[in-house]
């Protein structure tokens, strides 16, 4: 840090088990990628090329390679992965990951109806190859998963192999976890944390009140996911307590009540 403070919350380094930030990079140019990696590296724990954008990229290979010499492992979304299951394209989605040096891949079923026996078995294989990070939640609003159901879904995974599971919001931040207003379904997160350890979960995050939800309920090391490159110094300082949504939270200080309803209730 550029100066000393003191009675900062105490936060976790690199390399990390928890209080990670996965940002979402959804076609950085290589120009925008290295000056991202030269502002940020120190507070991007891996980076996720979102959904299939990859395919469309130009320059992928230099694109990765950039953020490879900064020490920061890449994903591409579980989409992608989504999109060659979906067309009986397995062993070309493990022969592109070797192609690409990937040293990471996600497994989700948020677009495709995948039976969940088959997707932890996509997850074991793939460990064998891979780190693998899964994702539980559909990316179909209408879809509705009961709390017992994702915590049975996350624990699978995790038995299966998966690294970390993710919880699904979406680039908008409004399916999975959230509401379709982009407000937390508060009792889902909290009947997950009775059963799933905190460290083995990233919530994919994007809104900031969200980000600020997690951060008051969990602490400054909380993993959280699907930051936009732009959000992720800001999102540091949420974390340390250094911007106004948690400034006198990590302090132990009470805000003086107001008329304005929080944004979200926590219960
Ligand atoms: C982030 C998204 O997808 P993925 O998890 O596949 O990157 C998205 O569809 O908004
Ligand atoms: O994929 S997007 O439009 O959230």
């Amino acid at each position: 840090m550029n100066y000393d403070l003191k009675n900062l919350p105490e936060r976790t380094t690199k390399p990390r088990q928890y209080g990670f930030t996965m940002a979402m990079d959804k076609g950085l140019s290589i120009r925008e990628a290295e000056d991202f990696v030269s502002t940020c590296a120190d507070h991007i724990d891996i980076v996720k090329l979102g959904w299939a954008t990859s395919f469309v990229t130009p320059n992928l290979k230099d694109k990765l390679r950039v953020f490879k010499e900064a020490g920061i492992p890449v994903y591409f979304g579980g989409t992608l992965f989504e999109a060659f299951v979906i067309r009986d394209q397995f062993d070309d989605y493990r022969r592109l990951l070797d192609k690409f040096d990937m040293s990471f891949a996600e497994v989700s079923d948020g677009s495709i109806d995948l039976d969940h026996d088959k997707k932890c078995d996509y997850i074991a294989r793939l460990s064998e190859q891979v780190t693998v990070l899964s994702e539980v939640g559909s990316k179909d609003a209408d879809k509705i998963i009961p709390p017992y159901m994702w915590i049975d879904l996350m624990q699978k995974e995790l038995d299966a192999g998966a690294w970390k599971v993710i919880g699904e919001a979406r680039e908008g931040g409004n399916v999975g976890l959230f509401r379709s207003t982009g407000e937390v379904r508060s009792g889902l997160v909290q009947e997950i944390l009775t059963k799933i350890p905190f460290e083995k979960i990233i919530w994919e995050a994007p809104q900031k009140a969200q980000q600020v939800w997690f951060i008051k309920l969990l602490g400054a090391n909380v993993n959280l996911g699907n930051i936009a490159p732009e959000e992720v110094i800001p999102l540091e300082t949420i974390r340390l307590g250094l911007r106004g949504d948690t400034f006198l939270h990590f302090l132990g200080i009470e805000k003086k009540k107001s008329n304005t309803a929080p944004p979200f209730e926590i219960d």
